[in-house]
């Protein structure tokens, strides 16, 4: 019987995720044994800075990836929405499970919506992408970076002059938290998810057969589909750095796949979004992506690289 090792990063939600992987894998009824390996990140280790400084994307992977490429995991599960647009050589996502619940929670402290939070109130997040986006509904309230994980985000709400925070209802709810906590799920016309919300890439070996075998067997069509143009989107505009870009593909009753992108200036006062409906994943994602570049999201993307100094 083969023992799986499957690395994870030790905090709260990484462990539930990953647990949540197993149980998936042994529901399969099939003769394995499986290993949890904690890993530490570099965006673990970094608590000081807003992460799209620090290089954003591919914080949380690069020792993960090392440890499959030596041998020591065999799996890893990540946040879909934390993994680079192109997955480091050898390895791949061998499975993308079931979407959870794909949008922005608002969480505030008064219960209140974001549109009826007083002028000037205090939103925290350290997403570029969120703040956008809610600075473009609302240029009257204050953005204030905040980080941690969801337990230090809630308790930094109520006790470190934060009015509200958003985070993503994914993580929430796979925390066990209750619906009742967030005031308001905010709808994708006001806050795009990121690529990748919502879902999870379980990584592996391309050469492992086996486990390539075995994590088909979770993989969930249509979210792989959807994220598939999502990504080809992200990979077409980004080039590995943390701007604000958005996302979010459905599944149409036609089968076809209806993806929506947003590319905007940190300040909410440039907004590019378009919606594309096709058939393939990675071509409506690059058709989604040139046309706004096109339209002039290239000189805004341009301007916030310079601005972050990427
Ligand atoms: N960048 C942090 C991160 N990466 C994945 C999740 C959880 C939700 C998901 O799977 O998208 C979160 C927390 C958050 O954004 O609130």
């Amino acid at each position: 019987m083969r023992k799986i090792i499957i690395g994870s990063r030790k905090s709260n939600l990484a462990m539930i995720q990953t647990n949540w992987v197993i149980d998936r894998l042994k529901s399969l009824g099939l003769d394995y044994e499986f290993e949890i390996k904690e890993i530490v990140t570099k965006g673990d280790k970094i608590l000081d800075v807003t992460l799209s400084k620090v290089g954003g994307k591919g914080l949380f992977v690069k020792e993960i990836e090392k440890a499959m490429y030596d041998g020591e995991i065999d799996i890893a599960v990540h946040s879909m929405k934390d993994l680079p647009a192109v997955i480091a050589e050898g390895l791949m996502i061998g499975a993308v499970p079931e979407r959870e619940d794909p949008r922005d929670a608002f969480i505030s402290n008064s219960g209140q919506a974001l549109k009826d939070l007083p002028a000037g109130s205090v939103v925290g997040t350290s997403s570029l992408r969120r703040s956008a986006q809610v600075l473009a509904k609302r240029p009257d309230l204050k953005i204030q970076w905040i980080r941690g994980n969801i337990e230090t985000r809630l308790r930094k709400c109520r006790e470190e002059g934060f009015d509200a925070i958003i985070l993503a209802a994914a993580g929430i709810k796979r925390a066990g938290w209750k619906d009742e906590i967030i005031s308001e799920f905010l709808d994708p016309k006001t806050c795009l998810p990121a690529v990748g919300q919502g879902a999870l890439g379980i990584e592996c070996r391309e050469d492992d057969k086996e486990i390539v075998d075995l994590l088909s067997k979770i993989n969930n069509k249509d979210t792989e589909r959807t994220v598939a143009a999502e990504r080809s989107f992200l990979h077409t505009v980004e080039g590995g750095c943390q701007v604000p870009i958005a996302g979010y593909a459905t599944l149409l009753d036609d089968g076809k796949i209806s993806l929506t992108a947003l590319i905007a200036s940190p300040d909410g006062q440039t907004v590019f979004r378009e919606t594309i409906v096709g058939d393939d994943p990675v071509s409506i994602g690059k058709e989604v992506a040139e046309k706004m570049l096109m339209q002039g999201a290239k000189e805004v993307l341009d301007q916030v690289k310079e601005e972050l100094d990427l």
